[in-house]
This record gives C-alpha cells, structure tokens and sequence, in this order.
C-alpha cells in the first residue's frame, strides 16, 4: 500500500509517502503560506504519488464532526486565510482516495501508540510543547474528539511561587502554553530557551507547570503512556525533573506500578522522534483505507 501523510503545521507542512509498516519512503517539506499556495505545494506533490488514501494531522482548531457541513475544514485560526478553509475537501476534489483527518497531535498519538512509544497499549496521551502546547488523545483503541476535540494546552495550573511572568496566552494570560510554551519562557527569560544552560531555574519552572498538566490527565484519563514531544522537550534535563515532580503531585495516591516505580518509562520522549508528527498522519492515511476496505466487507 502507498499511503499519503501530511503533517500540517503552522510554520510548516511537512508530505511524505510511506507503508502500512510505518516506513516512510519519501518526504518534502515546504512553508506554511496562505491555504491556497500551500495547498498548491501538496497538490503538485501527491500528483504523481498514486497513492492509496491520504492521512492528515493539522494544526487547528478544525472540524471532526463528520455530520457537519464544515466537516474537514480548519475553524478559527489567526493564520491568515486559513479561517473556513476546507482542508480535506480542496484534496478530495483532486484526489479520489480516503482521507484520514485529525489533529496534529491526535495523529502524534496514533503514530506513537501504532509503532512507537506506545505501541501495543490502547492508550496514551501525547504532548507537543513547542510554539503552543498541544494534547492528543488516544484511548481504549480510539482518537478522542468529544465536542470538539481536546484543547489540554489551555488547562489552568497553579502558579509557581518565584514566578511573576503575566503569561502569553491570548485567549487566558496564565493557562499552560501562557506559561510554559516556548514563547513564554523566551519572554519570561529575555532568552529563546535553546540558549539556557541546563542548570537554569526556568528548567525547574517549566518542569513545575507541565507535571501539573501530566497529573491532571493521569487523574481523568488514566491514561498507559505519556509522551512529550515539540521543540522545548528536546532538554532532555526536563523528563527527570517532570517525573519527579509528577510523583511529589500525585503523591502515592494513584499505585500503579507504572508511576510508582517505573515512571521512567511511563512519562517518555516520542519513539518516533521527529517523526512522529509525519508517522501519525501515516496512521491516520491507514486507517483511513481500512476503514474503507471494512466498510466494503461488511456490505458484501
Ligand atoms: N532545544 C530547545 N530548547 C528549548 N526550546 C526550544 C528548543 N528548540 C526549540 N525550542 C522552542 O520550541 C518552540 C518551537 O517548537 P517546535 O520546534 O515544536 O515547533 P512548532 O512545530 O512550531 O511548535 P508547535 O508544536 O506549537 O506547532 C520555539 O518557541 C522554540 O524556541
Ligand atoms: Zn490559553
């Protein structure tokens, strides 16, 4: 099977062609411009790929709800013109192939839990901290989506005591990626947080807001991996300091063997890598066909 993946980022659109083994044969990456000039860049791509369905982990907020009529399309967005735009209808006009649609981080976690950190478990939850802070959901075999779909990065935290940034956030001030983003600590330290040494507060700080995050959800979802990727997350400092603080949270109150004595490889970095983001589009293109193919057998 050749299968169609795109990652759709907000600074960048990654494409590729891979397999049903999660092997990816080819990809390009080009910037994200204006929908139509980019949709142009996938278009001339996919053309003469002949591929068997497509998958596609985008930035949103987008529209999941298949009995919508803006079903497939990006909602509200400051990117400029991608506001109401019909990401999945654009490629389907052009590409009569199933297309699997998620977001970003949704498809992360699908990635990861079909061949990566958390292959083989029926759930995990996948963090992106990197320009926002994404959450994706994966549980009991399933992507959640719910009412919209999970919007983790906006969750309240309780403030550090040695912290008086006001926080970034738009839409909240202090909410998580108010925090704890990778703008939020360039604007908290004067400093982007690739130039900090590993031994600077803001470490401590950043770990002390994101253990917050991963102790809420392992409270509501129980979820069996937690896999934290983006940008801030390759100061691999960060991944002890989290999980200890997750334990100080939690506190003894949740035993599962997993957070209480094997916490290191409970709370872990994405397997995929950096390929995480293009592997879960791939999942997504692979589900996509499968659920197409069951669809045919059940009618026979
Ligand atoms: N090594 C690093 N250490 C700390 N922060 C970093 C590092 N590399 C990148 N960042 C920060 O991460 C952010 C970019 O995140 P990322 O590389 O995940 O890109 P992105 O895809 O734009 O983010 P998003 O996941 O929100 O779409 C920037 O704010 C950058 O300063
Ligand atoms: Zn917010």
């Amino acid at each position: 099977m050749r299968i169609g993946a795109i990652e759709a980022g907000g600074t960048k659109f990654v494409c590729g062609v891979g397999n049903e083994l999660g092997e990816i044969e080819d990809r390009v990456h080009f910037p994200t411009r204006r929908p139509e000039e980019t949709m142009e860049n996938v278009i001339a791509y996919f053309r003469d790929k002949r591929v068997d369905s497509i998958g596609i982990g985008s930035f949103g907020p987008i529209d999941l709800e298949h009995s919508s009529p803006t079903y497939g399309y990006v909602t509200t967005t400051p990117k400029p013109g991608w506001s109401g735009y019909n990401f999945v209808g654009t490629l389907k006009s052009v590409f009569d192939v199933p297309v699997g649609w998620d977001t970003d981080v949704n498809a992360a976690a699908l990635g990861e839990a079909t061949w990566g950190a958390a292959q083989g478990l029926d759930s995990c939850v996948y963090y992106t901290i990197g320009t926002g802070v994404g959450v994706g959901v994966y549980t009991e075999g399933n992507l959640v989506h719910g009412l919209v779909h999970p919007e983790g990065g906006h969750i309240l935290t309780r403030r550090h005591p040695n912290d008086d940034f006001a926080g970034n956030c738009p839409y909240h001030g202090d909410c998580l990626e108010g925090m704890a983003a990778g703008p939020a600590l360039e604007a908290r330290w004067k400093a982007k947080g690739d130039t900090l040494p590993e031994d600077h507060p803001a470490w401590e700080m950043e770990a002390f807001y994101i253990a917050q995050a991963i102790s809420n959800v392992i409270l509501t979802l129980s979820p069996k991996k937690v896999i934290l990727g983006g940008g801030v997350m390759k100061q691999a400092q960060l991944f002890p300091m989290i999980r200890a603080q997750v334990g100080s949270i939690l506190n003894g109150y949740v035993s599962a063997k997993s957070i209480v004595s094997d916490i290191e490889h409970y709370i872990v970095a994405p397997k995929l890598g950096d390929n995480a983001g293009l592997c879960g589009a791939l999942a997504l293109g692979v589900r996509a066909l499968d659920s197409r193919t069951n669809v045919r057998s059940s009618i026979q």
